[in-house]
């Protein structure tokens, strides 16, 4: 594979690589991470500063005699190339041999080989006992199938106390894909409502076009190549989907809390839990608590395309299979859906400013609250010093009055909250907001658009 030029942030995880390289010791690690994440992209960027051996697993019957290709390739071994490996103990013994100085190899789309060879995880750690465990060997297993993945690294995996390391690959931030393309502001929060923080997306969109283009190219029109982007990603992990869609979709439409959830879902309470477990396990919901704690939470759907998808594509699905262009009606909604979207794009500023020692104080703790009907957006606190800050977001220019009816009804919420004699401050983060100087030289917080350009 070819790198293009551009390769974005991953500092964190090309530093735990290049330590465990570093270490010269005999290193099992797995990587894992939804689909299009950019982990192969993370392990070729690797692989180019420290040279090694990749091996992608592709789902075919020649796994084993691919990779011994591959082996006789880079070893420049004829012997090899005249007769393949057998099985993978043979695999795993070549590899022991090879590895008397570092060798980094790479085994990608590692679910592809444990379908179809149950024993490969078992011969492997046969071999890692045994030999593997005493060799300069870097080996690292990436898969993107998070729920196998994670069986990997429990209790029950024969790999489980081999491994070394392990690192989850994450979506990326806001503040982090937005470096893919020259858009404003508005236009990346637009893009990142719709896709996530997930670099292929970004790759594929094509900032020399609207926005709406784009979604209409990509994902509103039938044999688009993310038209069935969520339906496809279940369906690779889980047998029967059609559970997870009903409770995906009534999340998208607003239901929350667990038995709205099972109601408009219609799936019975005591089995939902399970089903949203999975969800969670797989990181395409996530259950969300008041910052100041709480046993009950809500849920939400924590991927992007999911969230757009199950509430504007999916119901849609006949009109856009006749051909029909959906764009005008998804338009009416769309801001409305951009309001949770633009309280996490606020909520990672707050937390790049707060890194960056930016606010009144250092807080270590941040989320919603939410009680009775009413909630906060954001609340940052520092439990040990006391201090508190309270933040309302709004996906608008706010004219002066309205910040100043905003911040006013902020101070009444924050009694609410529990927090007397802690030290508040009060801040508002909208699009736009007209009488910006005034607001603050009164002591409130405030931030626009362009103040998040000035943290780019
Ligand atoms: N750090 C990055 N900087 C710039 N572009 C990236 C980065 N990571 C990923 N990409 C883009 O996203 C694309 C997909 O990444 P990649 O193929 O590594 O994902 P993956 O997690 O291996 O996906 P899959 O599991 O579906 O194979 C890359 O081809 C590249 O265009």
């Amino acid at each position: 594979m070819i790198l293009a030029s551009k390769f974005i942030d991953r500092e964190r995880e090309l530093e735990f690589l290049k330590e465990k390289y570093d270490s010269g010791a005999a290193e099992l690690i797995i990587l894992y991470g939804r689909r299009r994440v950019g982990k192969t992209y993370l392990l070729q960027r690797f692989l180019s500063e420290v040279n090694g051996l990749y091996l992608l697993a592709e789902e075919s019957e020649t796994i084993l005699e691919d990779f011994s290709e591959r082996l006789a390739d880079y070893f420049d071994d004829p012997v090899l190339r005249e007769n393949p490996l057998r099985n993978w103990r043979a695999f795993f013994a070549y590899l022991a041999e090879k590895s008397r100085k570092r060798l980094v190899v790479v085994i990608d789309e590692v679910q592809y080989i444990a379908k179809a060879h149950r024993e490969f995880l078992s011969v492997l750690q046969k071999y890692w006992d045994t030999s593997l465990s005493g060799t300069k060997i870097m080996l690292i297993l990436c898969g993107s199938l998070v729920s196998f993945m994670e069986g990997v690294l429990s209790a029950k995996s024969p790999l489980y106390g081999r491994r070394t390391g392990a690192w989850k690959v994450e979506e990326m931030g806001f503040f982090s894909v937005r470096k893919f393309h020259p858009l404003s502001l508005e236009d990346a929060v637009r893009v990142y409502g719709v896709f996530g923080g997930v670099p292929q997306y970004w790759a594929d969109y094509n900032p020399n076009i609207d926005f709406w283009e784009n979604l209409r190219r990509l994902l509103l029109s039938k044999g688009a190549k993310y038209y069935d982007e969520p339906k496809y990603l279940l369906r690779e992990e889980l047998r029967d989907v059609s559970r997870y869609f009903s409770i995906l979709r009534a999340i998208a439409l607003g239901y929350n809390r667990f038995g709205q959830i099972a109601e408009g879902a219609r799936i019975e309470k005591n089995s939902l839990g399970k089903y949203l477990g999975v969800l969670q396990e797989m990181g395409y919901v996530r259950e969300e608590f008041p910052v100041t704690g709480g046993r009950r939470g809500i849920y939400r759907i924590s991927d992007n395309l999911f969230a757009f998808w199950f509430r504007f594509v999916y119901p849609r699905k006949s009109e856009i299979e006749m051909g029909f262009d959906v764009v005008d009606e998804i338009k009416e909604e769309f801001n409305q859906y951009l309001g949770p979207v633009f309280e996490e794009v606020a909520k990672q500023f707050l937390i790049e400013l707060n890194r960056a020692g930016q606010l009144p104080f250092k807080f270590t703790k941040i989320g919603r609250w939410w009680r009775r009907g009413e909630e906060i957006d954001l609340v940052a606190l520092n439990e040990r010093e006391r201090k508190a800050l309270l933040v309302e977001v709004k996906w608008k220019e706010l004219s002066e009055r309205e910040a100043r009816g905003i911040l006013k009804d902020l101070e009444r919420k924050a009694e609410l909250v529990g927090l007397e004699g802690w030290e508040k401050s009060y801040g508002v983060v909208a699009k736009g907001v007209e009488g910006k100087e005034e607001l603050k030289e009164e002591g409130f917080l405030v931030w626009d658009l362009a103040e998040f350009e000035r943290l780019i």
